[in-house]
């Protein structure tokens, strides 16, 4: 069998981590890189260490992509999906898949609604630019980070959930002989949404709270007001997730889980570390937004906004600044 063209764009963590281990196992992969990330990449190859020991691994690396791809991987973060796309468009034909492994509420989420969540596709852009049967709906249950020299480590087991945007909707790709040898547990979903919700309830409840803090997963479990603080935001989304008829149970593990991640730092916490912007929007301001058109009272994840925006003036942006 033909074995799928796979390009991954964005050369971060998460983009590196699955490029290096898809290159790794013998896959056609293609990984979109810039400016020094790219130069680094092309002269020491891409350095990881994860549960395999440390490793240089040599792939195809660009600046854009020129042609078509089978299977598209987004891996930038919320607020440079946009641009990240507009600058590869030679690299989504009619047949390609687009697997955003982006955080928090999609830009896709409601487009049944007919309209965008204004959080993350402010104009609609993001709506109109990308195909919406193009899009394979996906939950990264993978964590990496770097070190100062450009390794990406990570080494917690890769998971990676994929599956329809509507439900009992066509599987349109399957790559599950890549990412099994790539050895990322791959769940098939038969629909993505539940499964979003999940993830963004343990990412609400975790990533703002850690760039607040400086805590690690661990540690937020440790921390008896950080675990309380946790659990309230975890159900702050369960909440949210109901009232949209999706019914979901995150609170009452999330201690355990997040001790079971340990001593790691999110990928919000590693922005904030690294004076980048927040991923907010799609994690906390996405659901703020559902949360006023539904009428659900969100005060935990409000104040923790306000706490983030205290500490962080110029980083941080208030969901009532977003412009409408
Ligand atoms: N890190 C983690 O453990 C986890 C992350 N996630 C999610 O995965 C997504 C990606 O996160 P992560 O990998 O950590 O993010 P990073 O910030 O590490 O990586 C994002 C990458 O995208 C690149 N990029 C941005 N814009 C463009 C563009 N126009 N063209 C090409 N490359 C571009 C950035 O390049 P540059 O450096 O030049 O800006 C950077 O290399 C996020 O939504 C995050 O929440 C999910 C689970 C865990
Ligand atoms: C690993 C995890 C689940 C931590 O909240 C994550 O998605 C992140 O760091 O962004």
């Amino acid at each position: 069998m033909l074995r799928p063209s796979i390009a991954i764009l964005g050369a971060g963590a998460i983009g590196s981590l699955l490029a290096a281990r898809l290159a790794a196992a013998g896959s056609d992969v293609t990984l979109v890189a810039r400016g020094p990330r790219l130069a680094q990449i092309r002269a020491e190859g891409l350095k990881i260490r994860d549960l395999d020991g440390p490793r240089a691994i040599t792939l195809p690396v660009t600046e854009a992509l020129r042609s078509p791809v089978s299977v598209l991987f987004l891996c930038v973060k919320g607020p440079a999906i946009e641009a990240a796309l507009r600058g590869n468009l030679d690299g989504i034909g009619p047949d390609t898949r687009i697997v955003p492994l982006v955080n928090g509420i999609p830009w896709w989420f409601f487009d049944d609604l007919g309209h965008p969540v204004r959080a993350v596709d402010p104009d609609g852009a993001l709506f109109r630019l990308v195909p919406f049967q193009q899009i394979v709906g996906a939950v990264t249950m993978m964590t990496a980070g770097f070190e100062p020299d450009g390794t990406v480590v990570s080494t917690i087991p890769h998971f990676l959930a994929l599956g329809p945007t509507i439900p009992d909707g066509p599987r349109p790709v399957d790559l599950a002989d890549e990412l099994t040898a790539a050895g990322i547990a791959l769940d098939r979903a038969d629909y993505i949404r539940p499964l979003v919700w999940e993830k963004l309830a343990l990412n609400a409840a975790t990533n703002p709270l850690s760039a607040l803090t400086g805590q690690t997963l661990a540690q937020i479990a440790a921390d008896p007001a950080s675990c309380t603080r946790a659990t309230a935001l975890a159900r702050e989304i369960e909440v949210l997730s109901a009232a949209y008829g999706n019914p979901i149970v995150v609170s009452d593990s999330l201690a355990a889980r997040l001790t079971k991640a340990g001593a790691f730092r999110t990928s919000m916490l590693q922005d904030a570390e690294a004076g980048r912007a927040l991923e907010l929007a799609p994690i906390t301001h996405a659901p703020l937004e559902l949360a006023g058109a539904r009428g659900v009272a969100m005060p935990e994840t409000a104040r923790l906004l306000a706490d983030l925006q205290a500490v962080r003036p110029t980083q941080t942006l208030s969901f009532q600044d977003i412009p409408s």
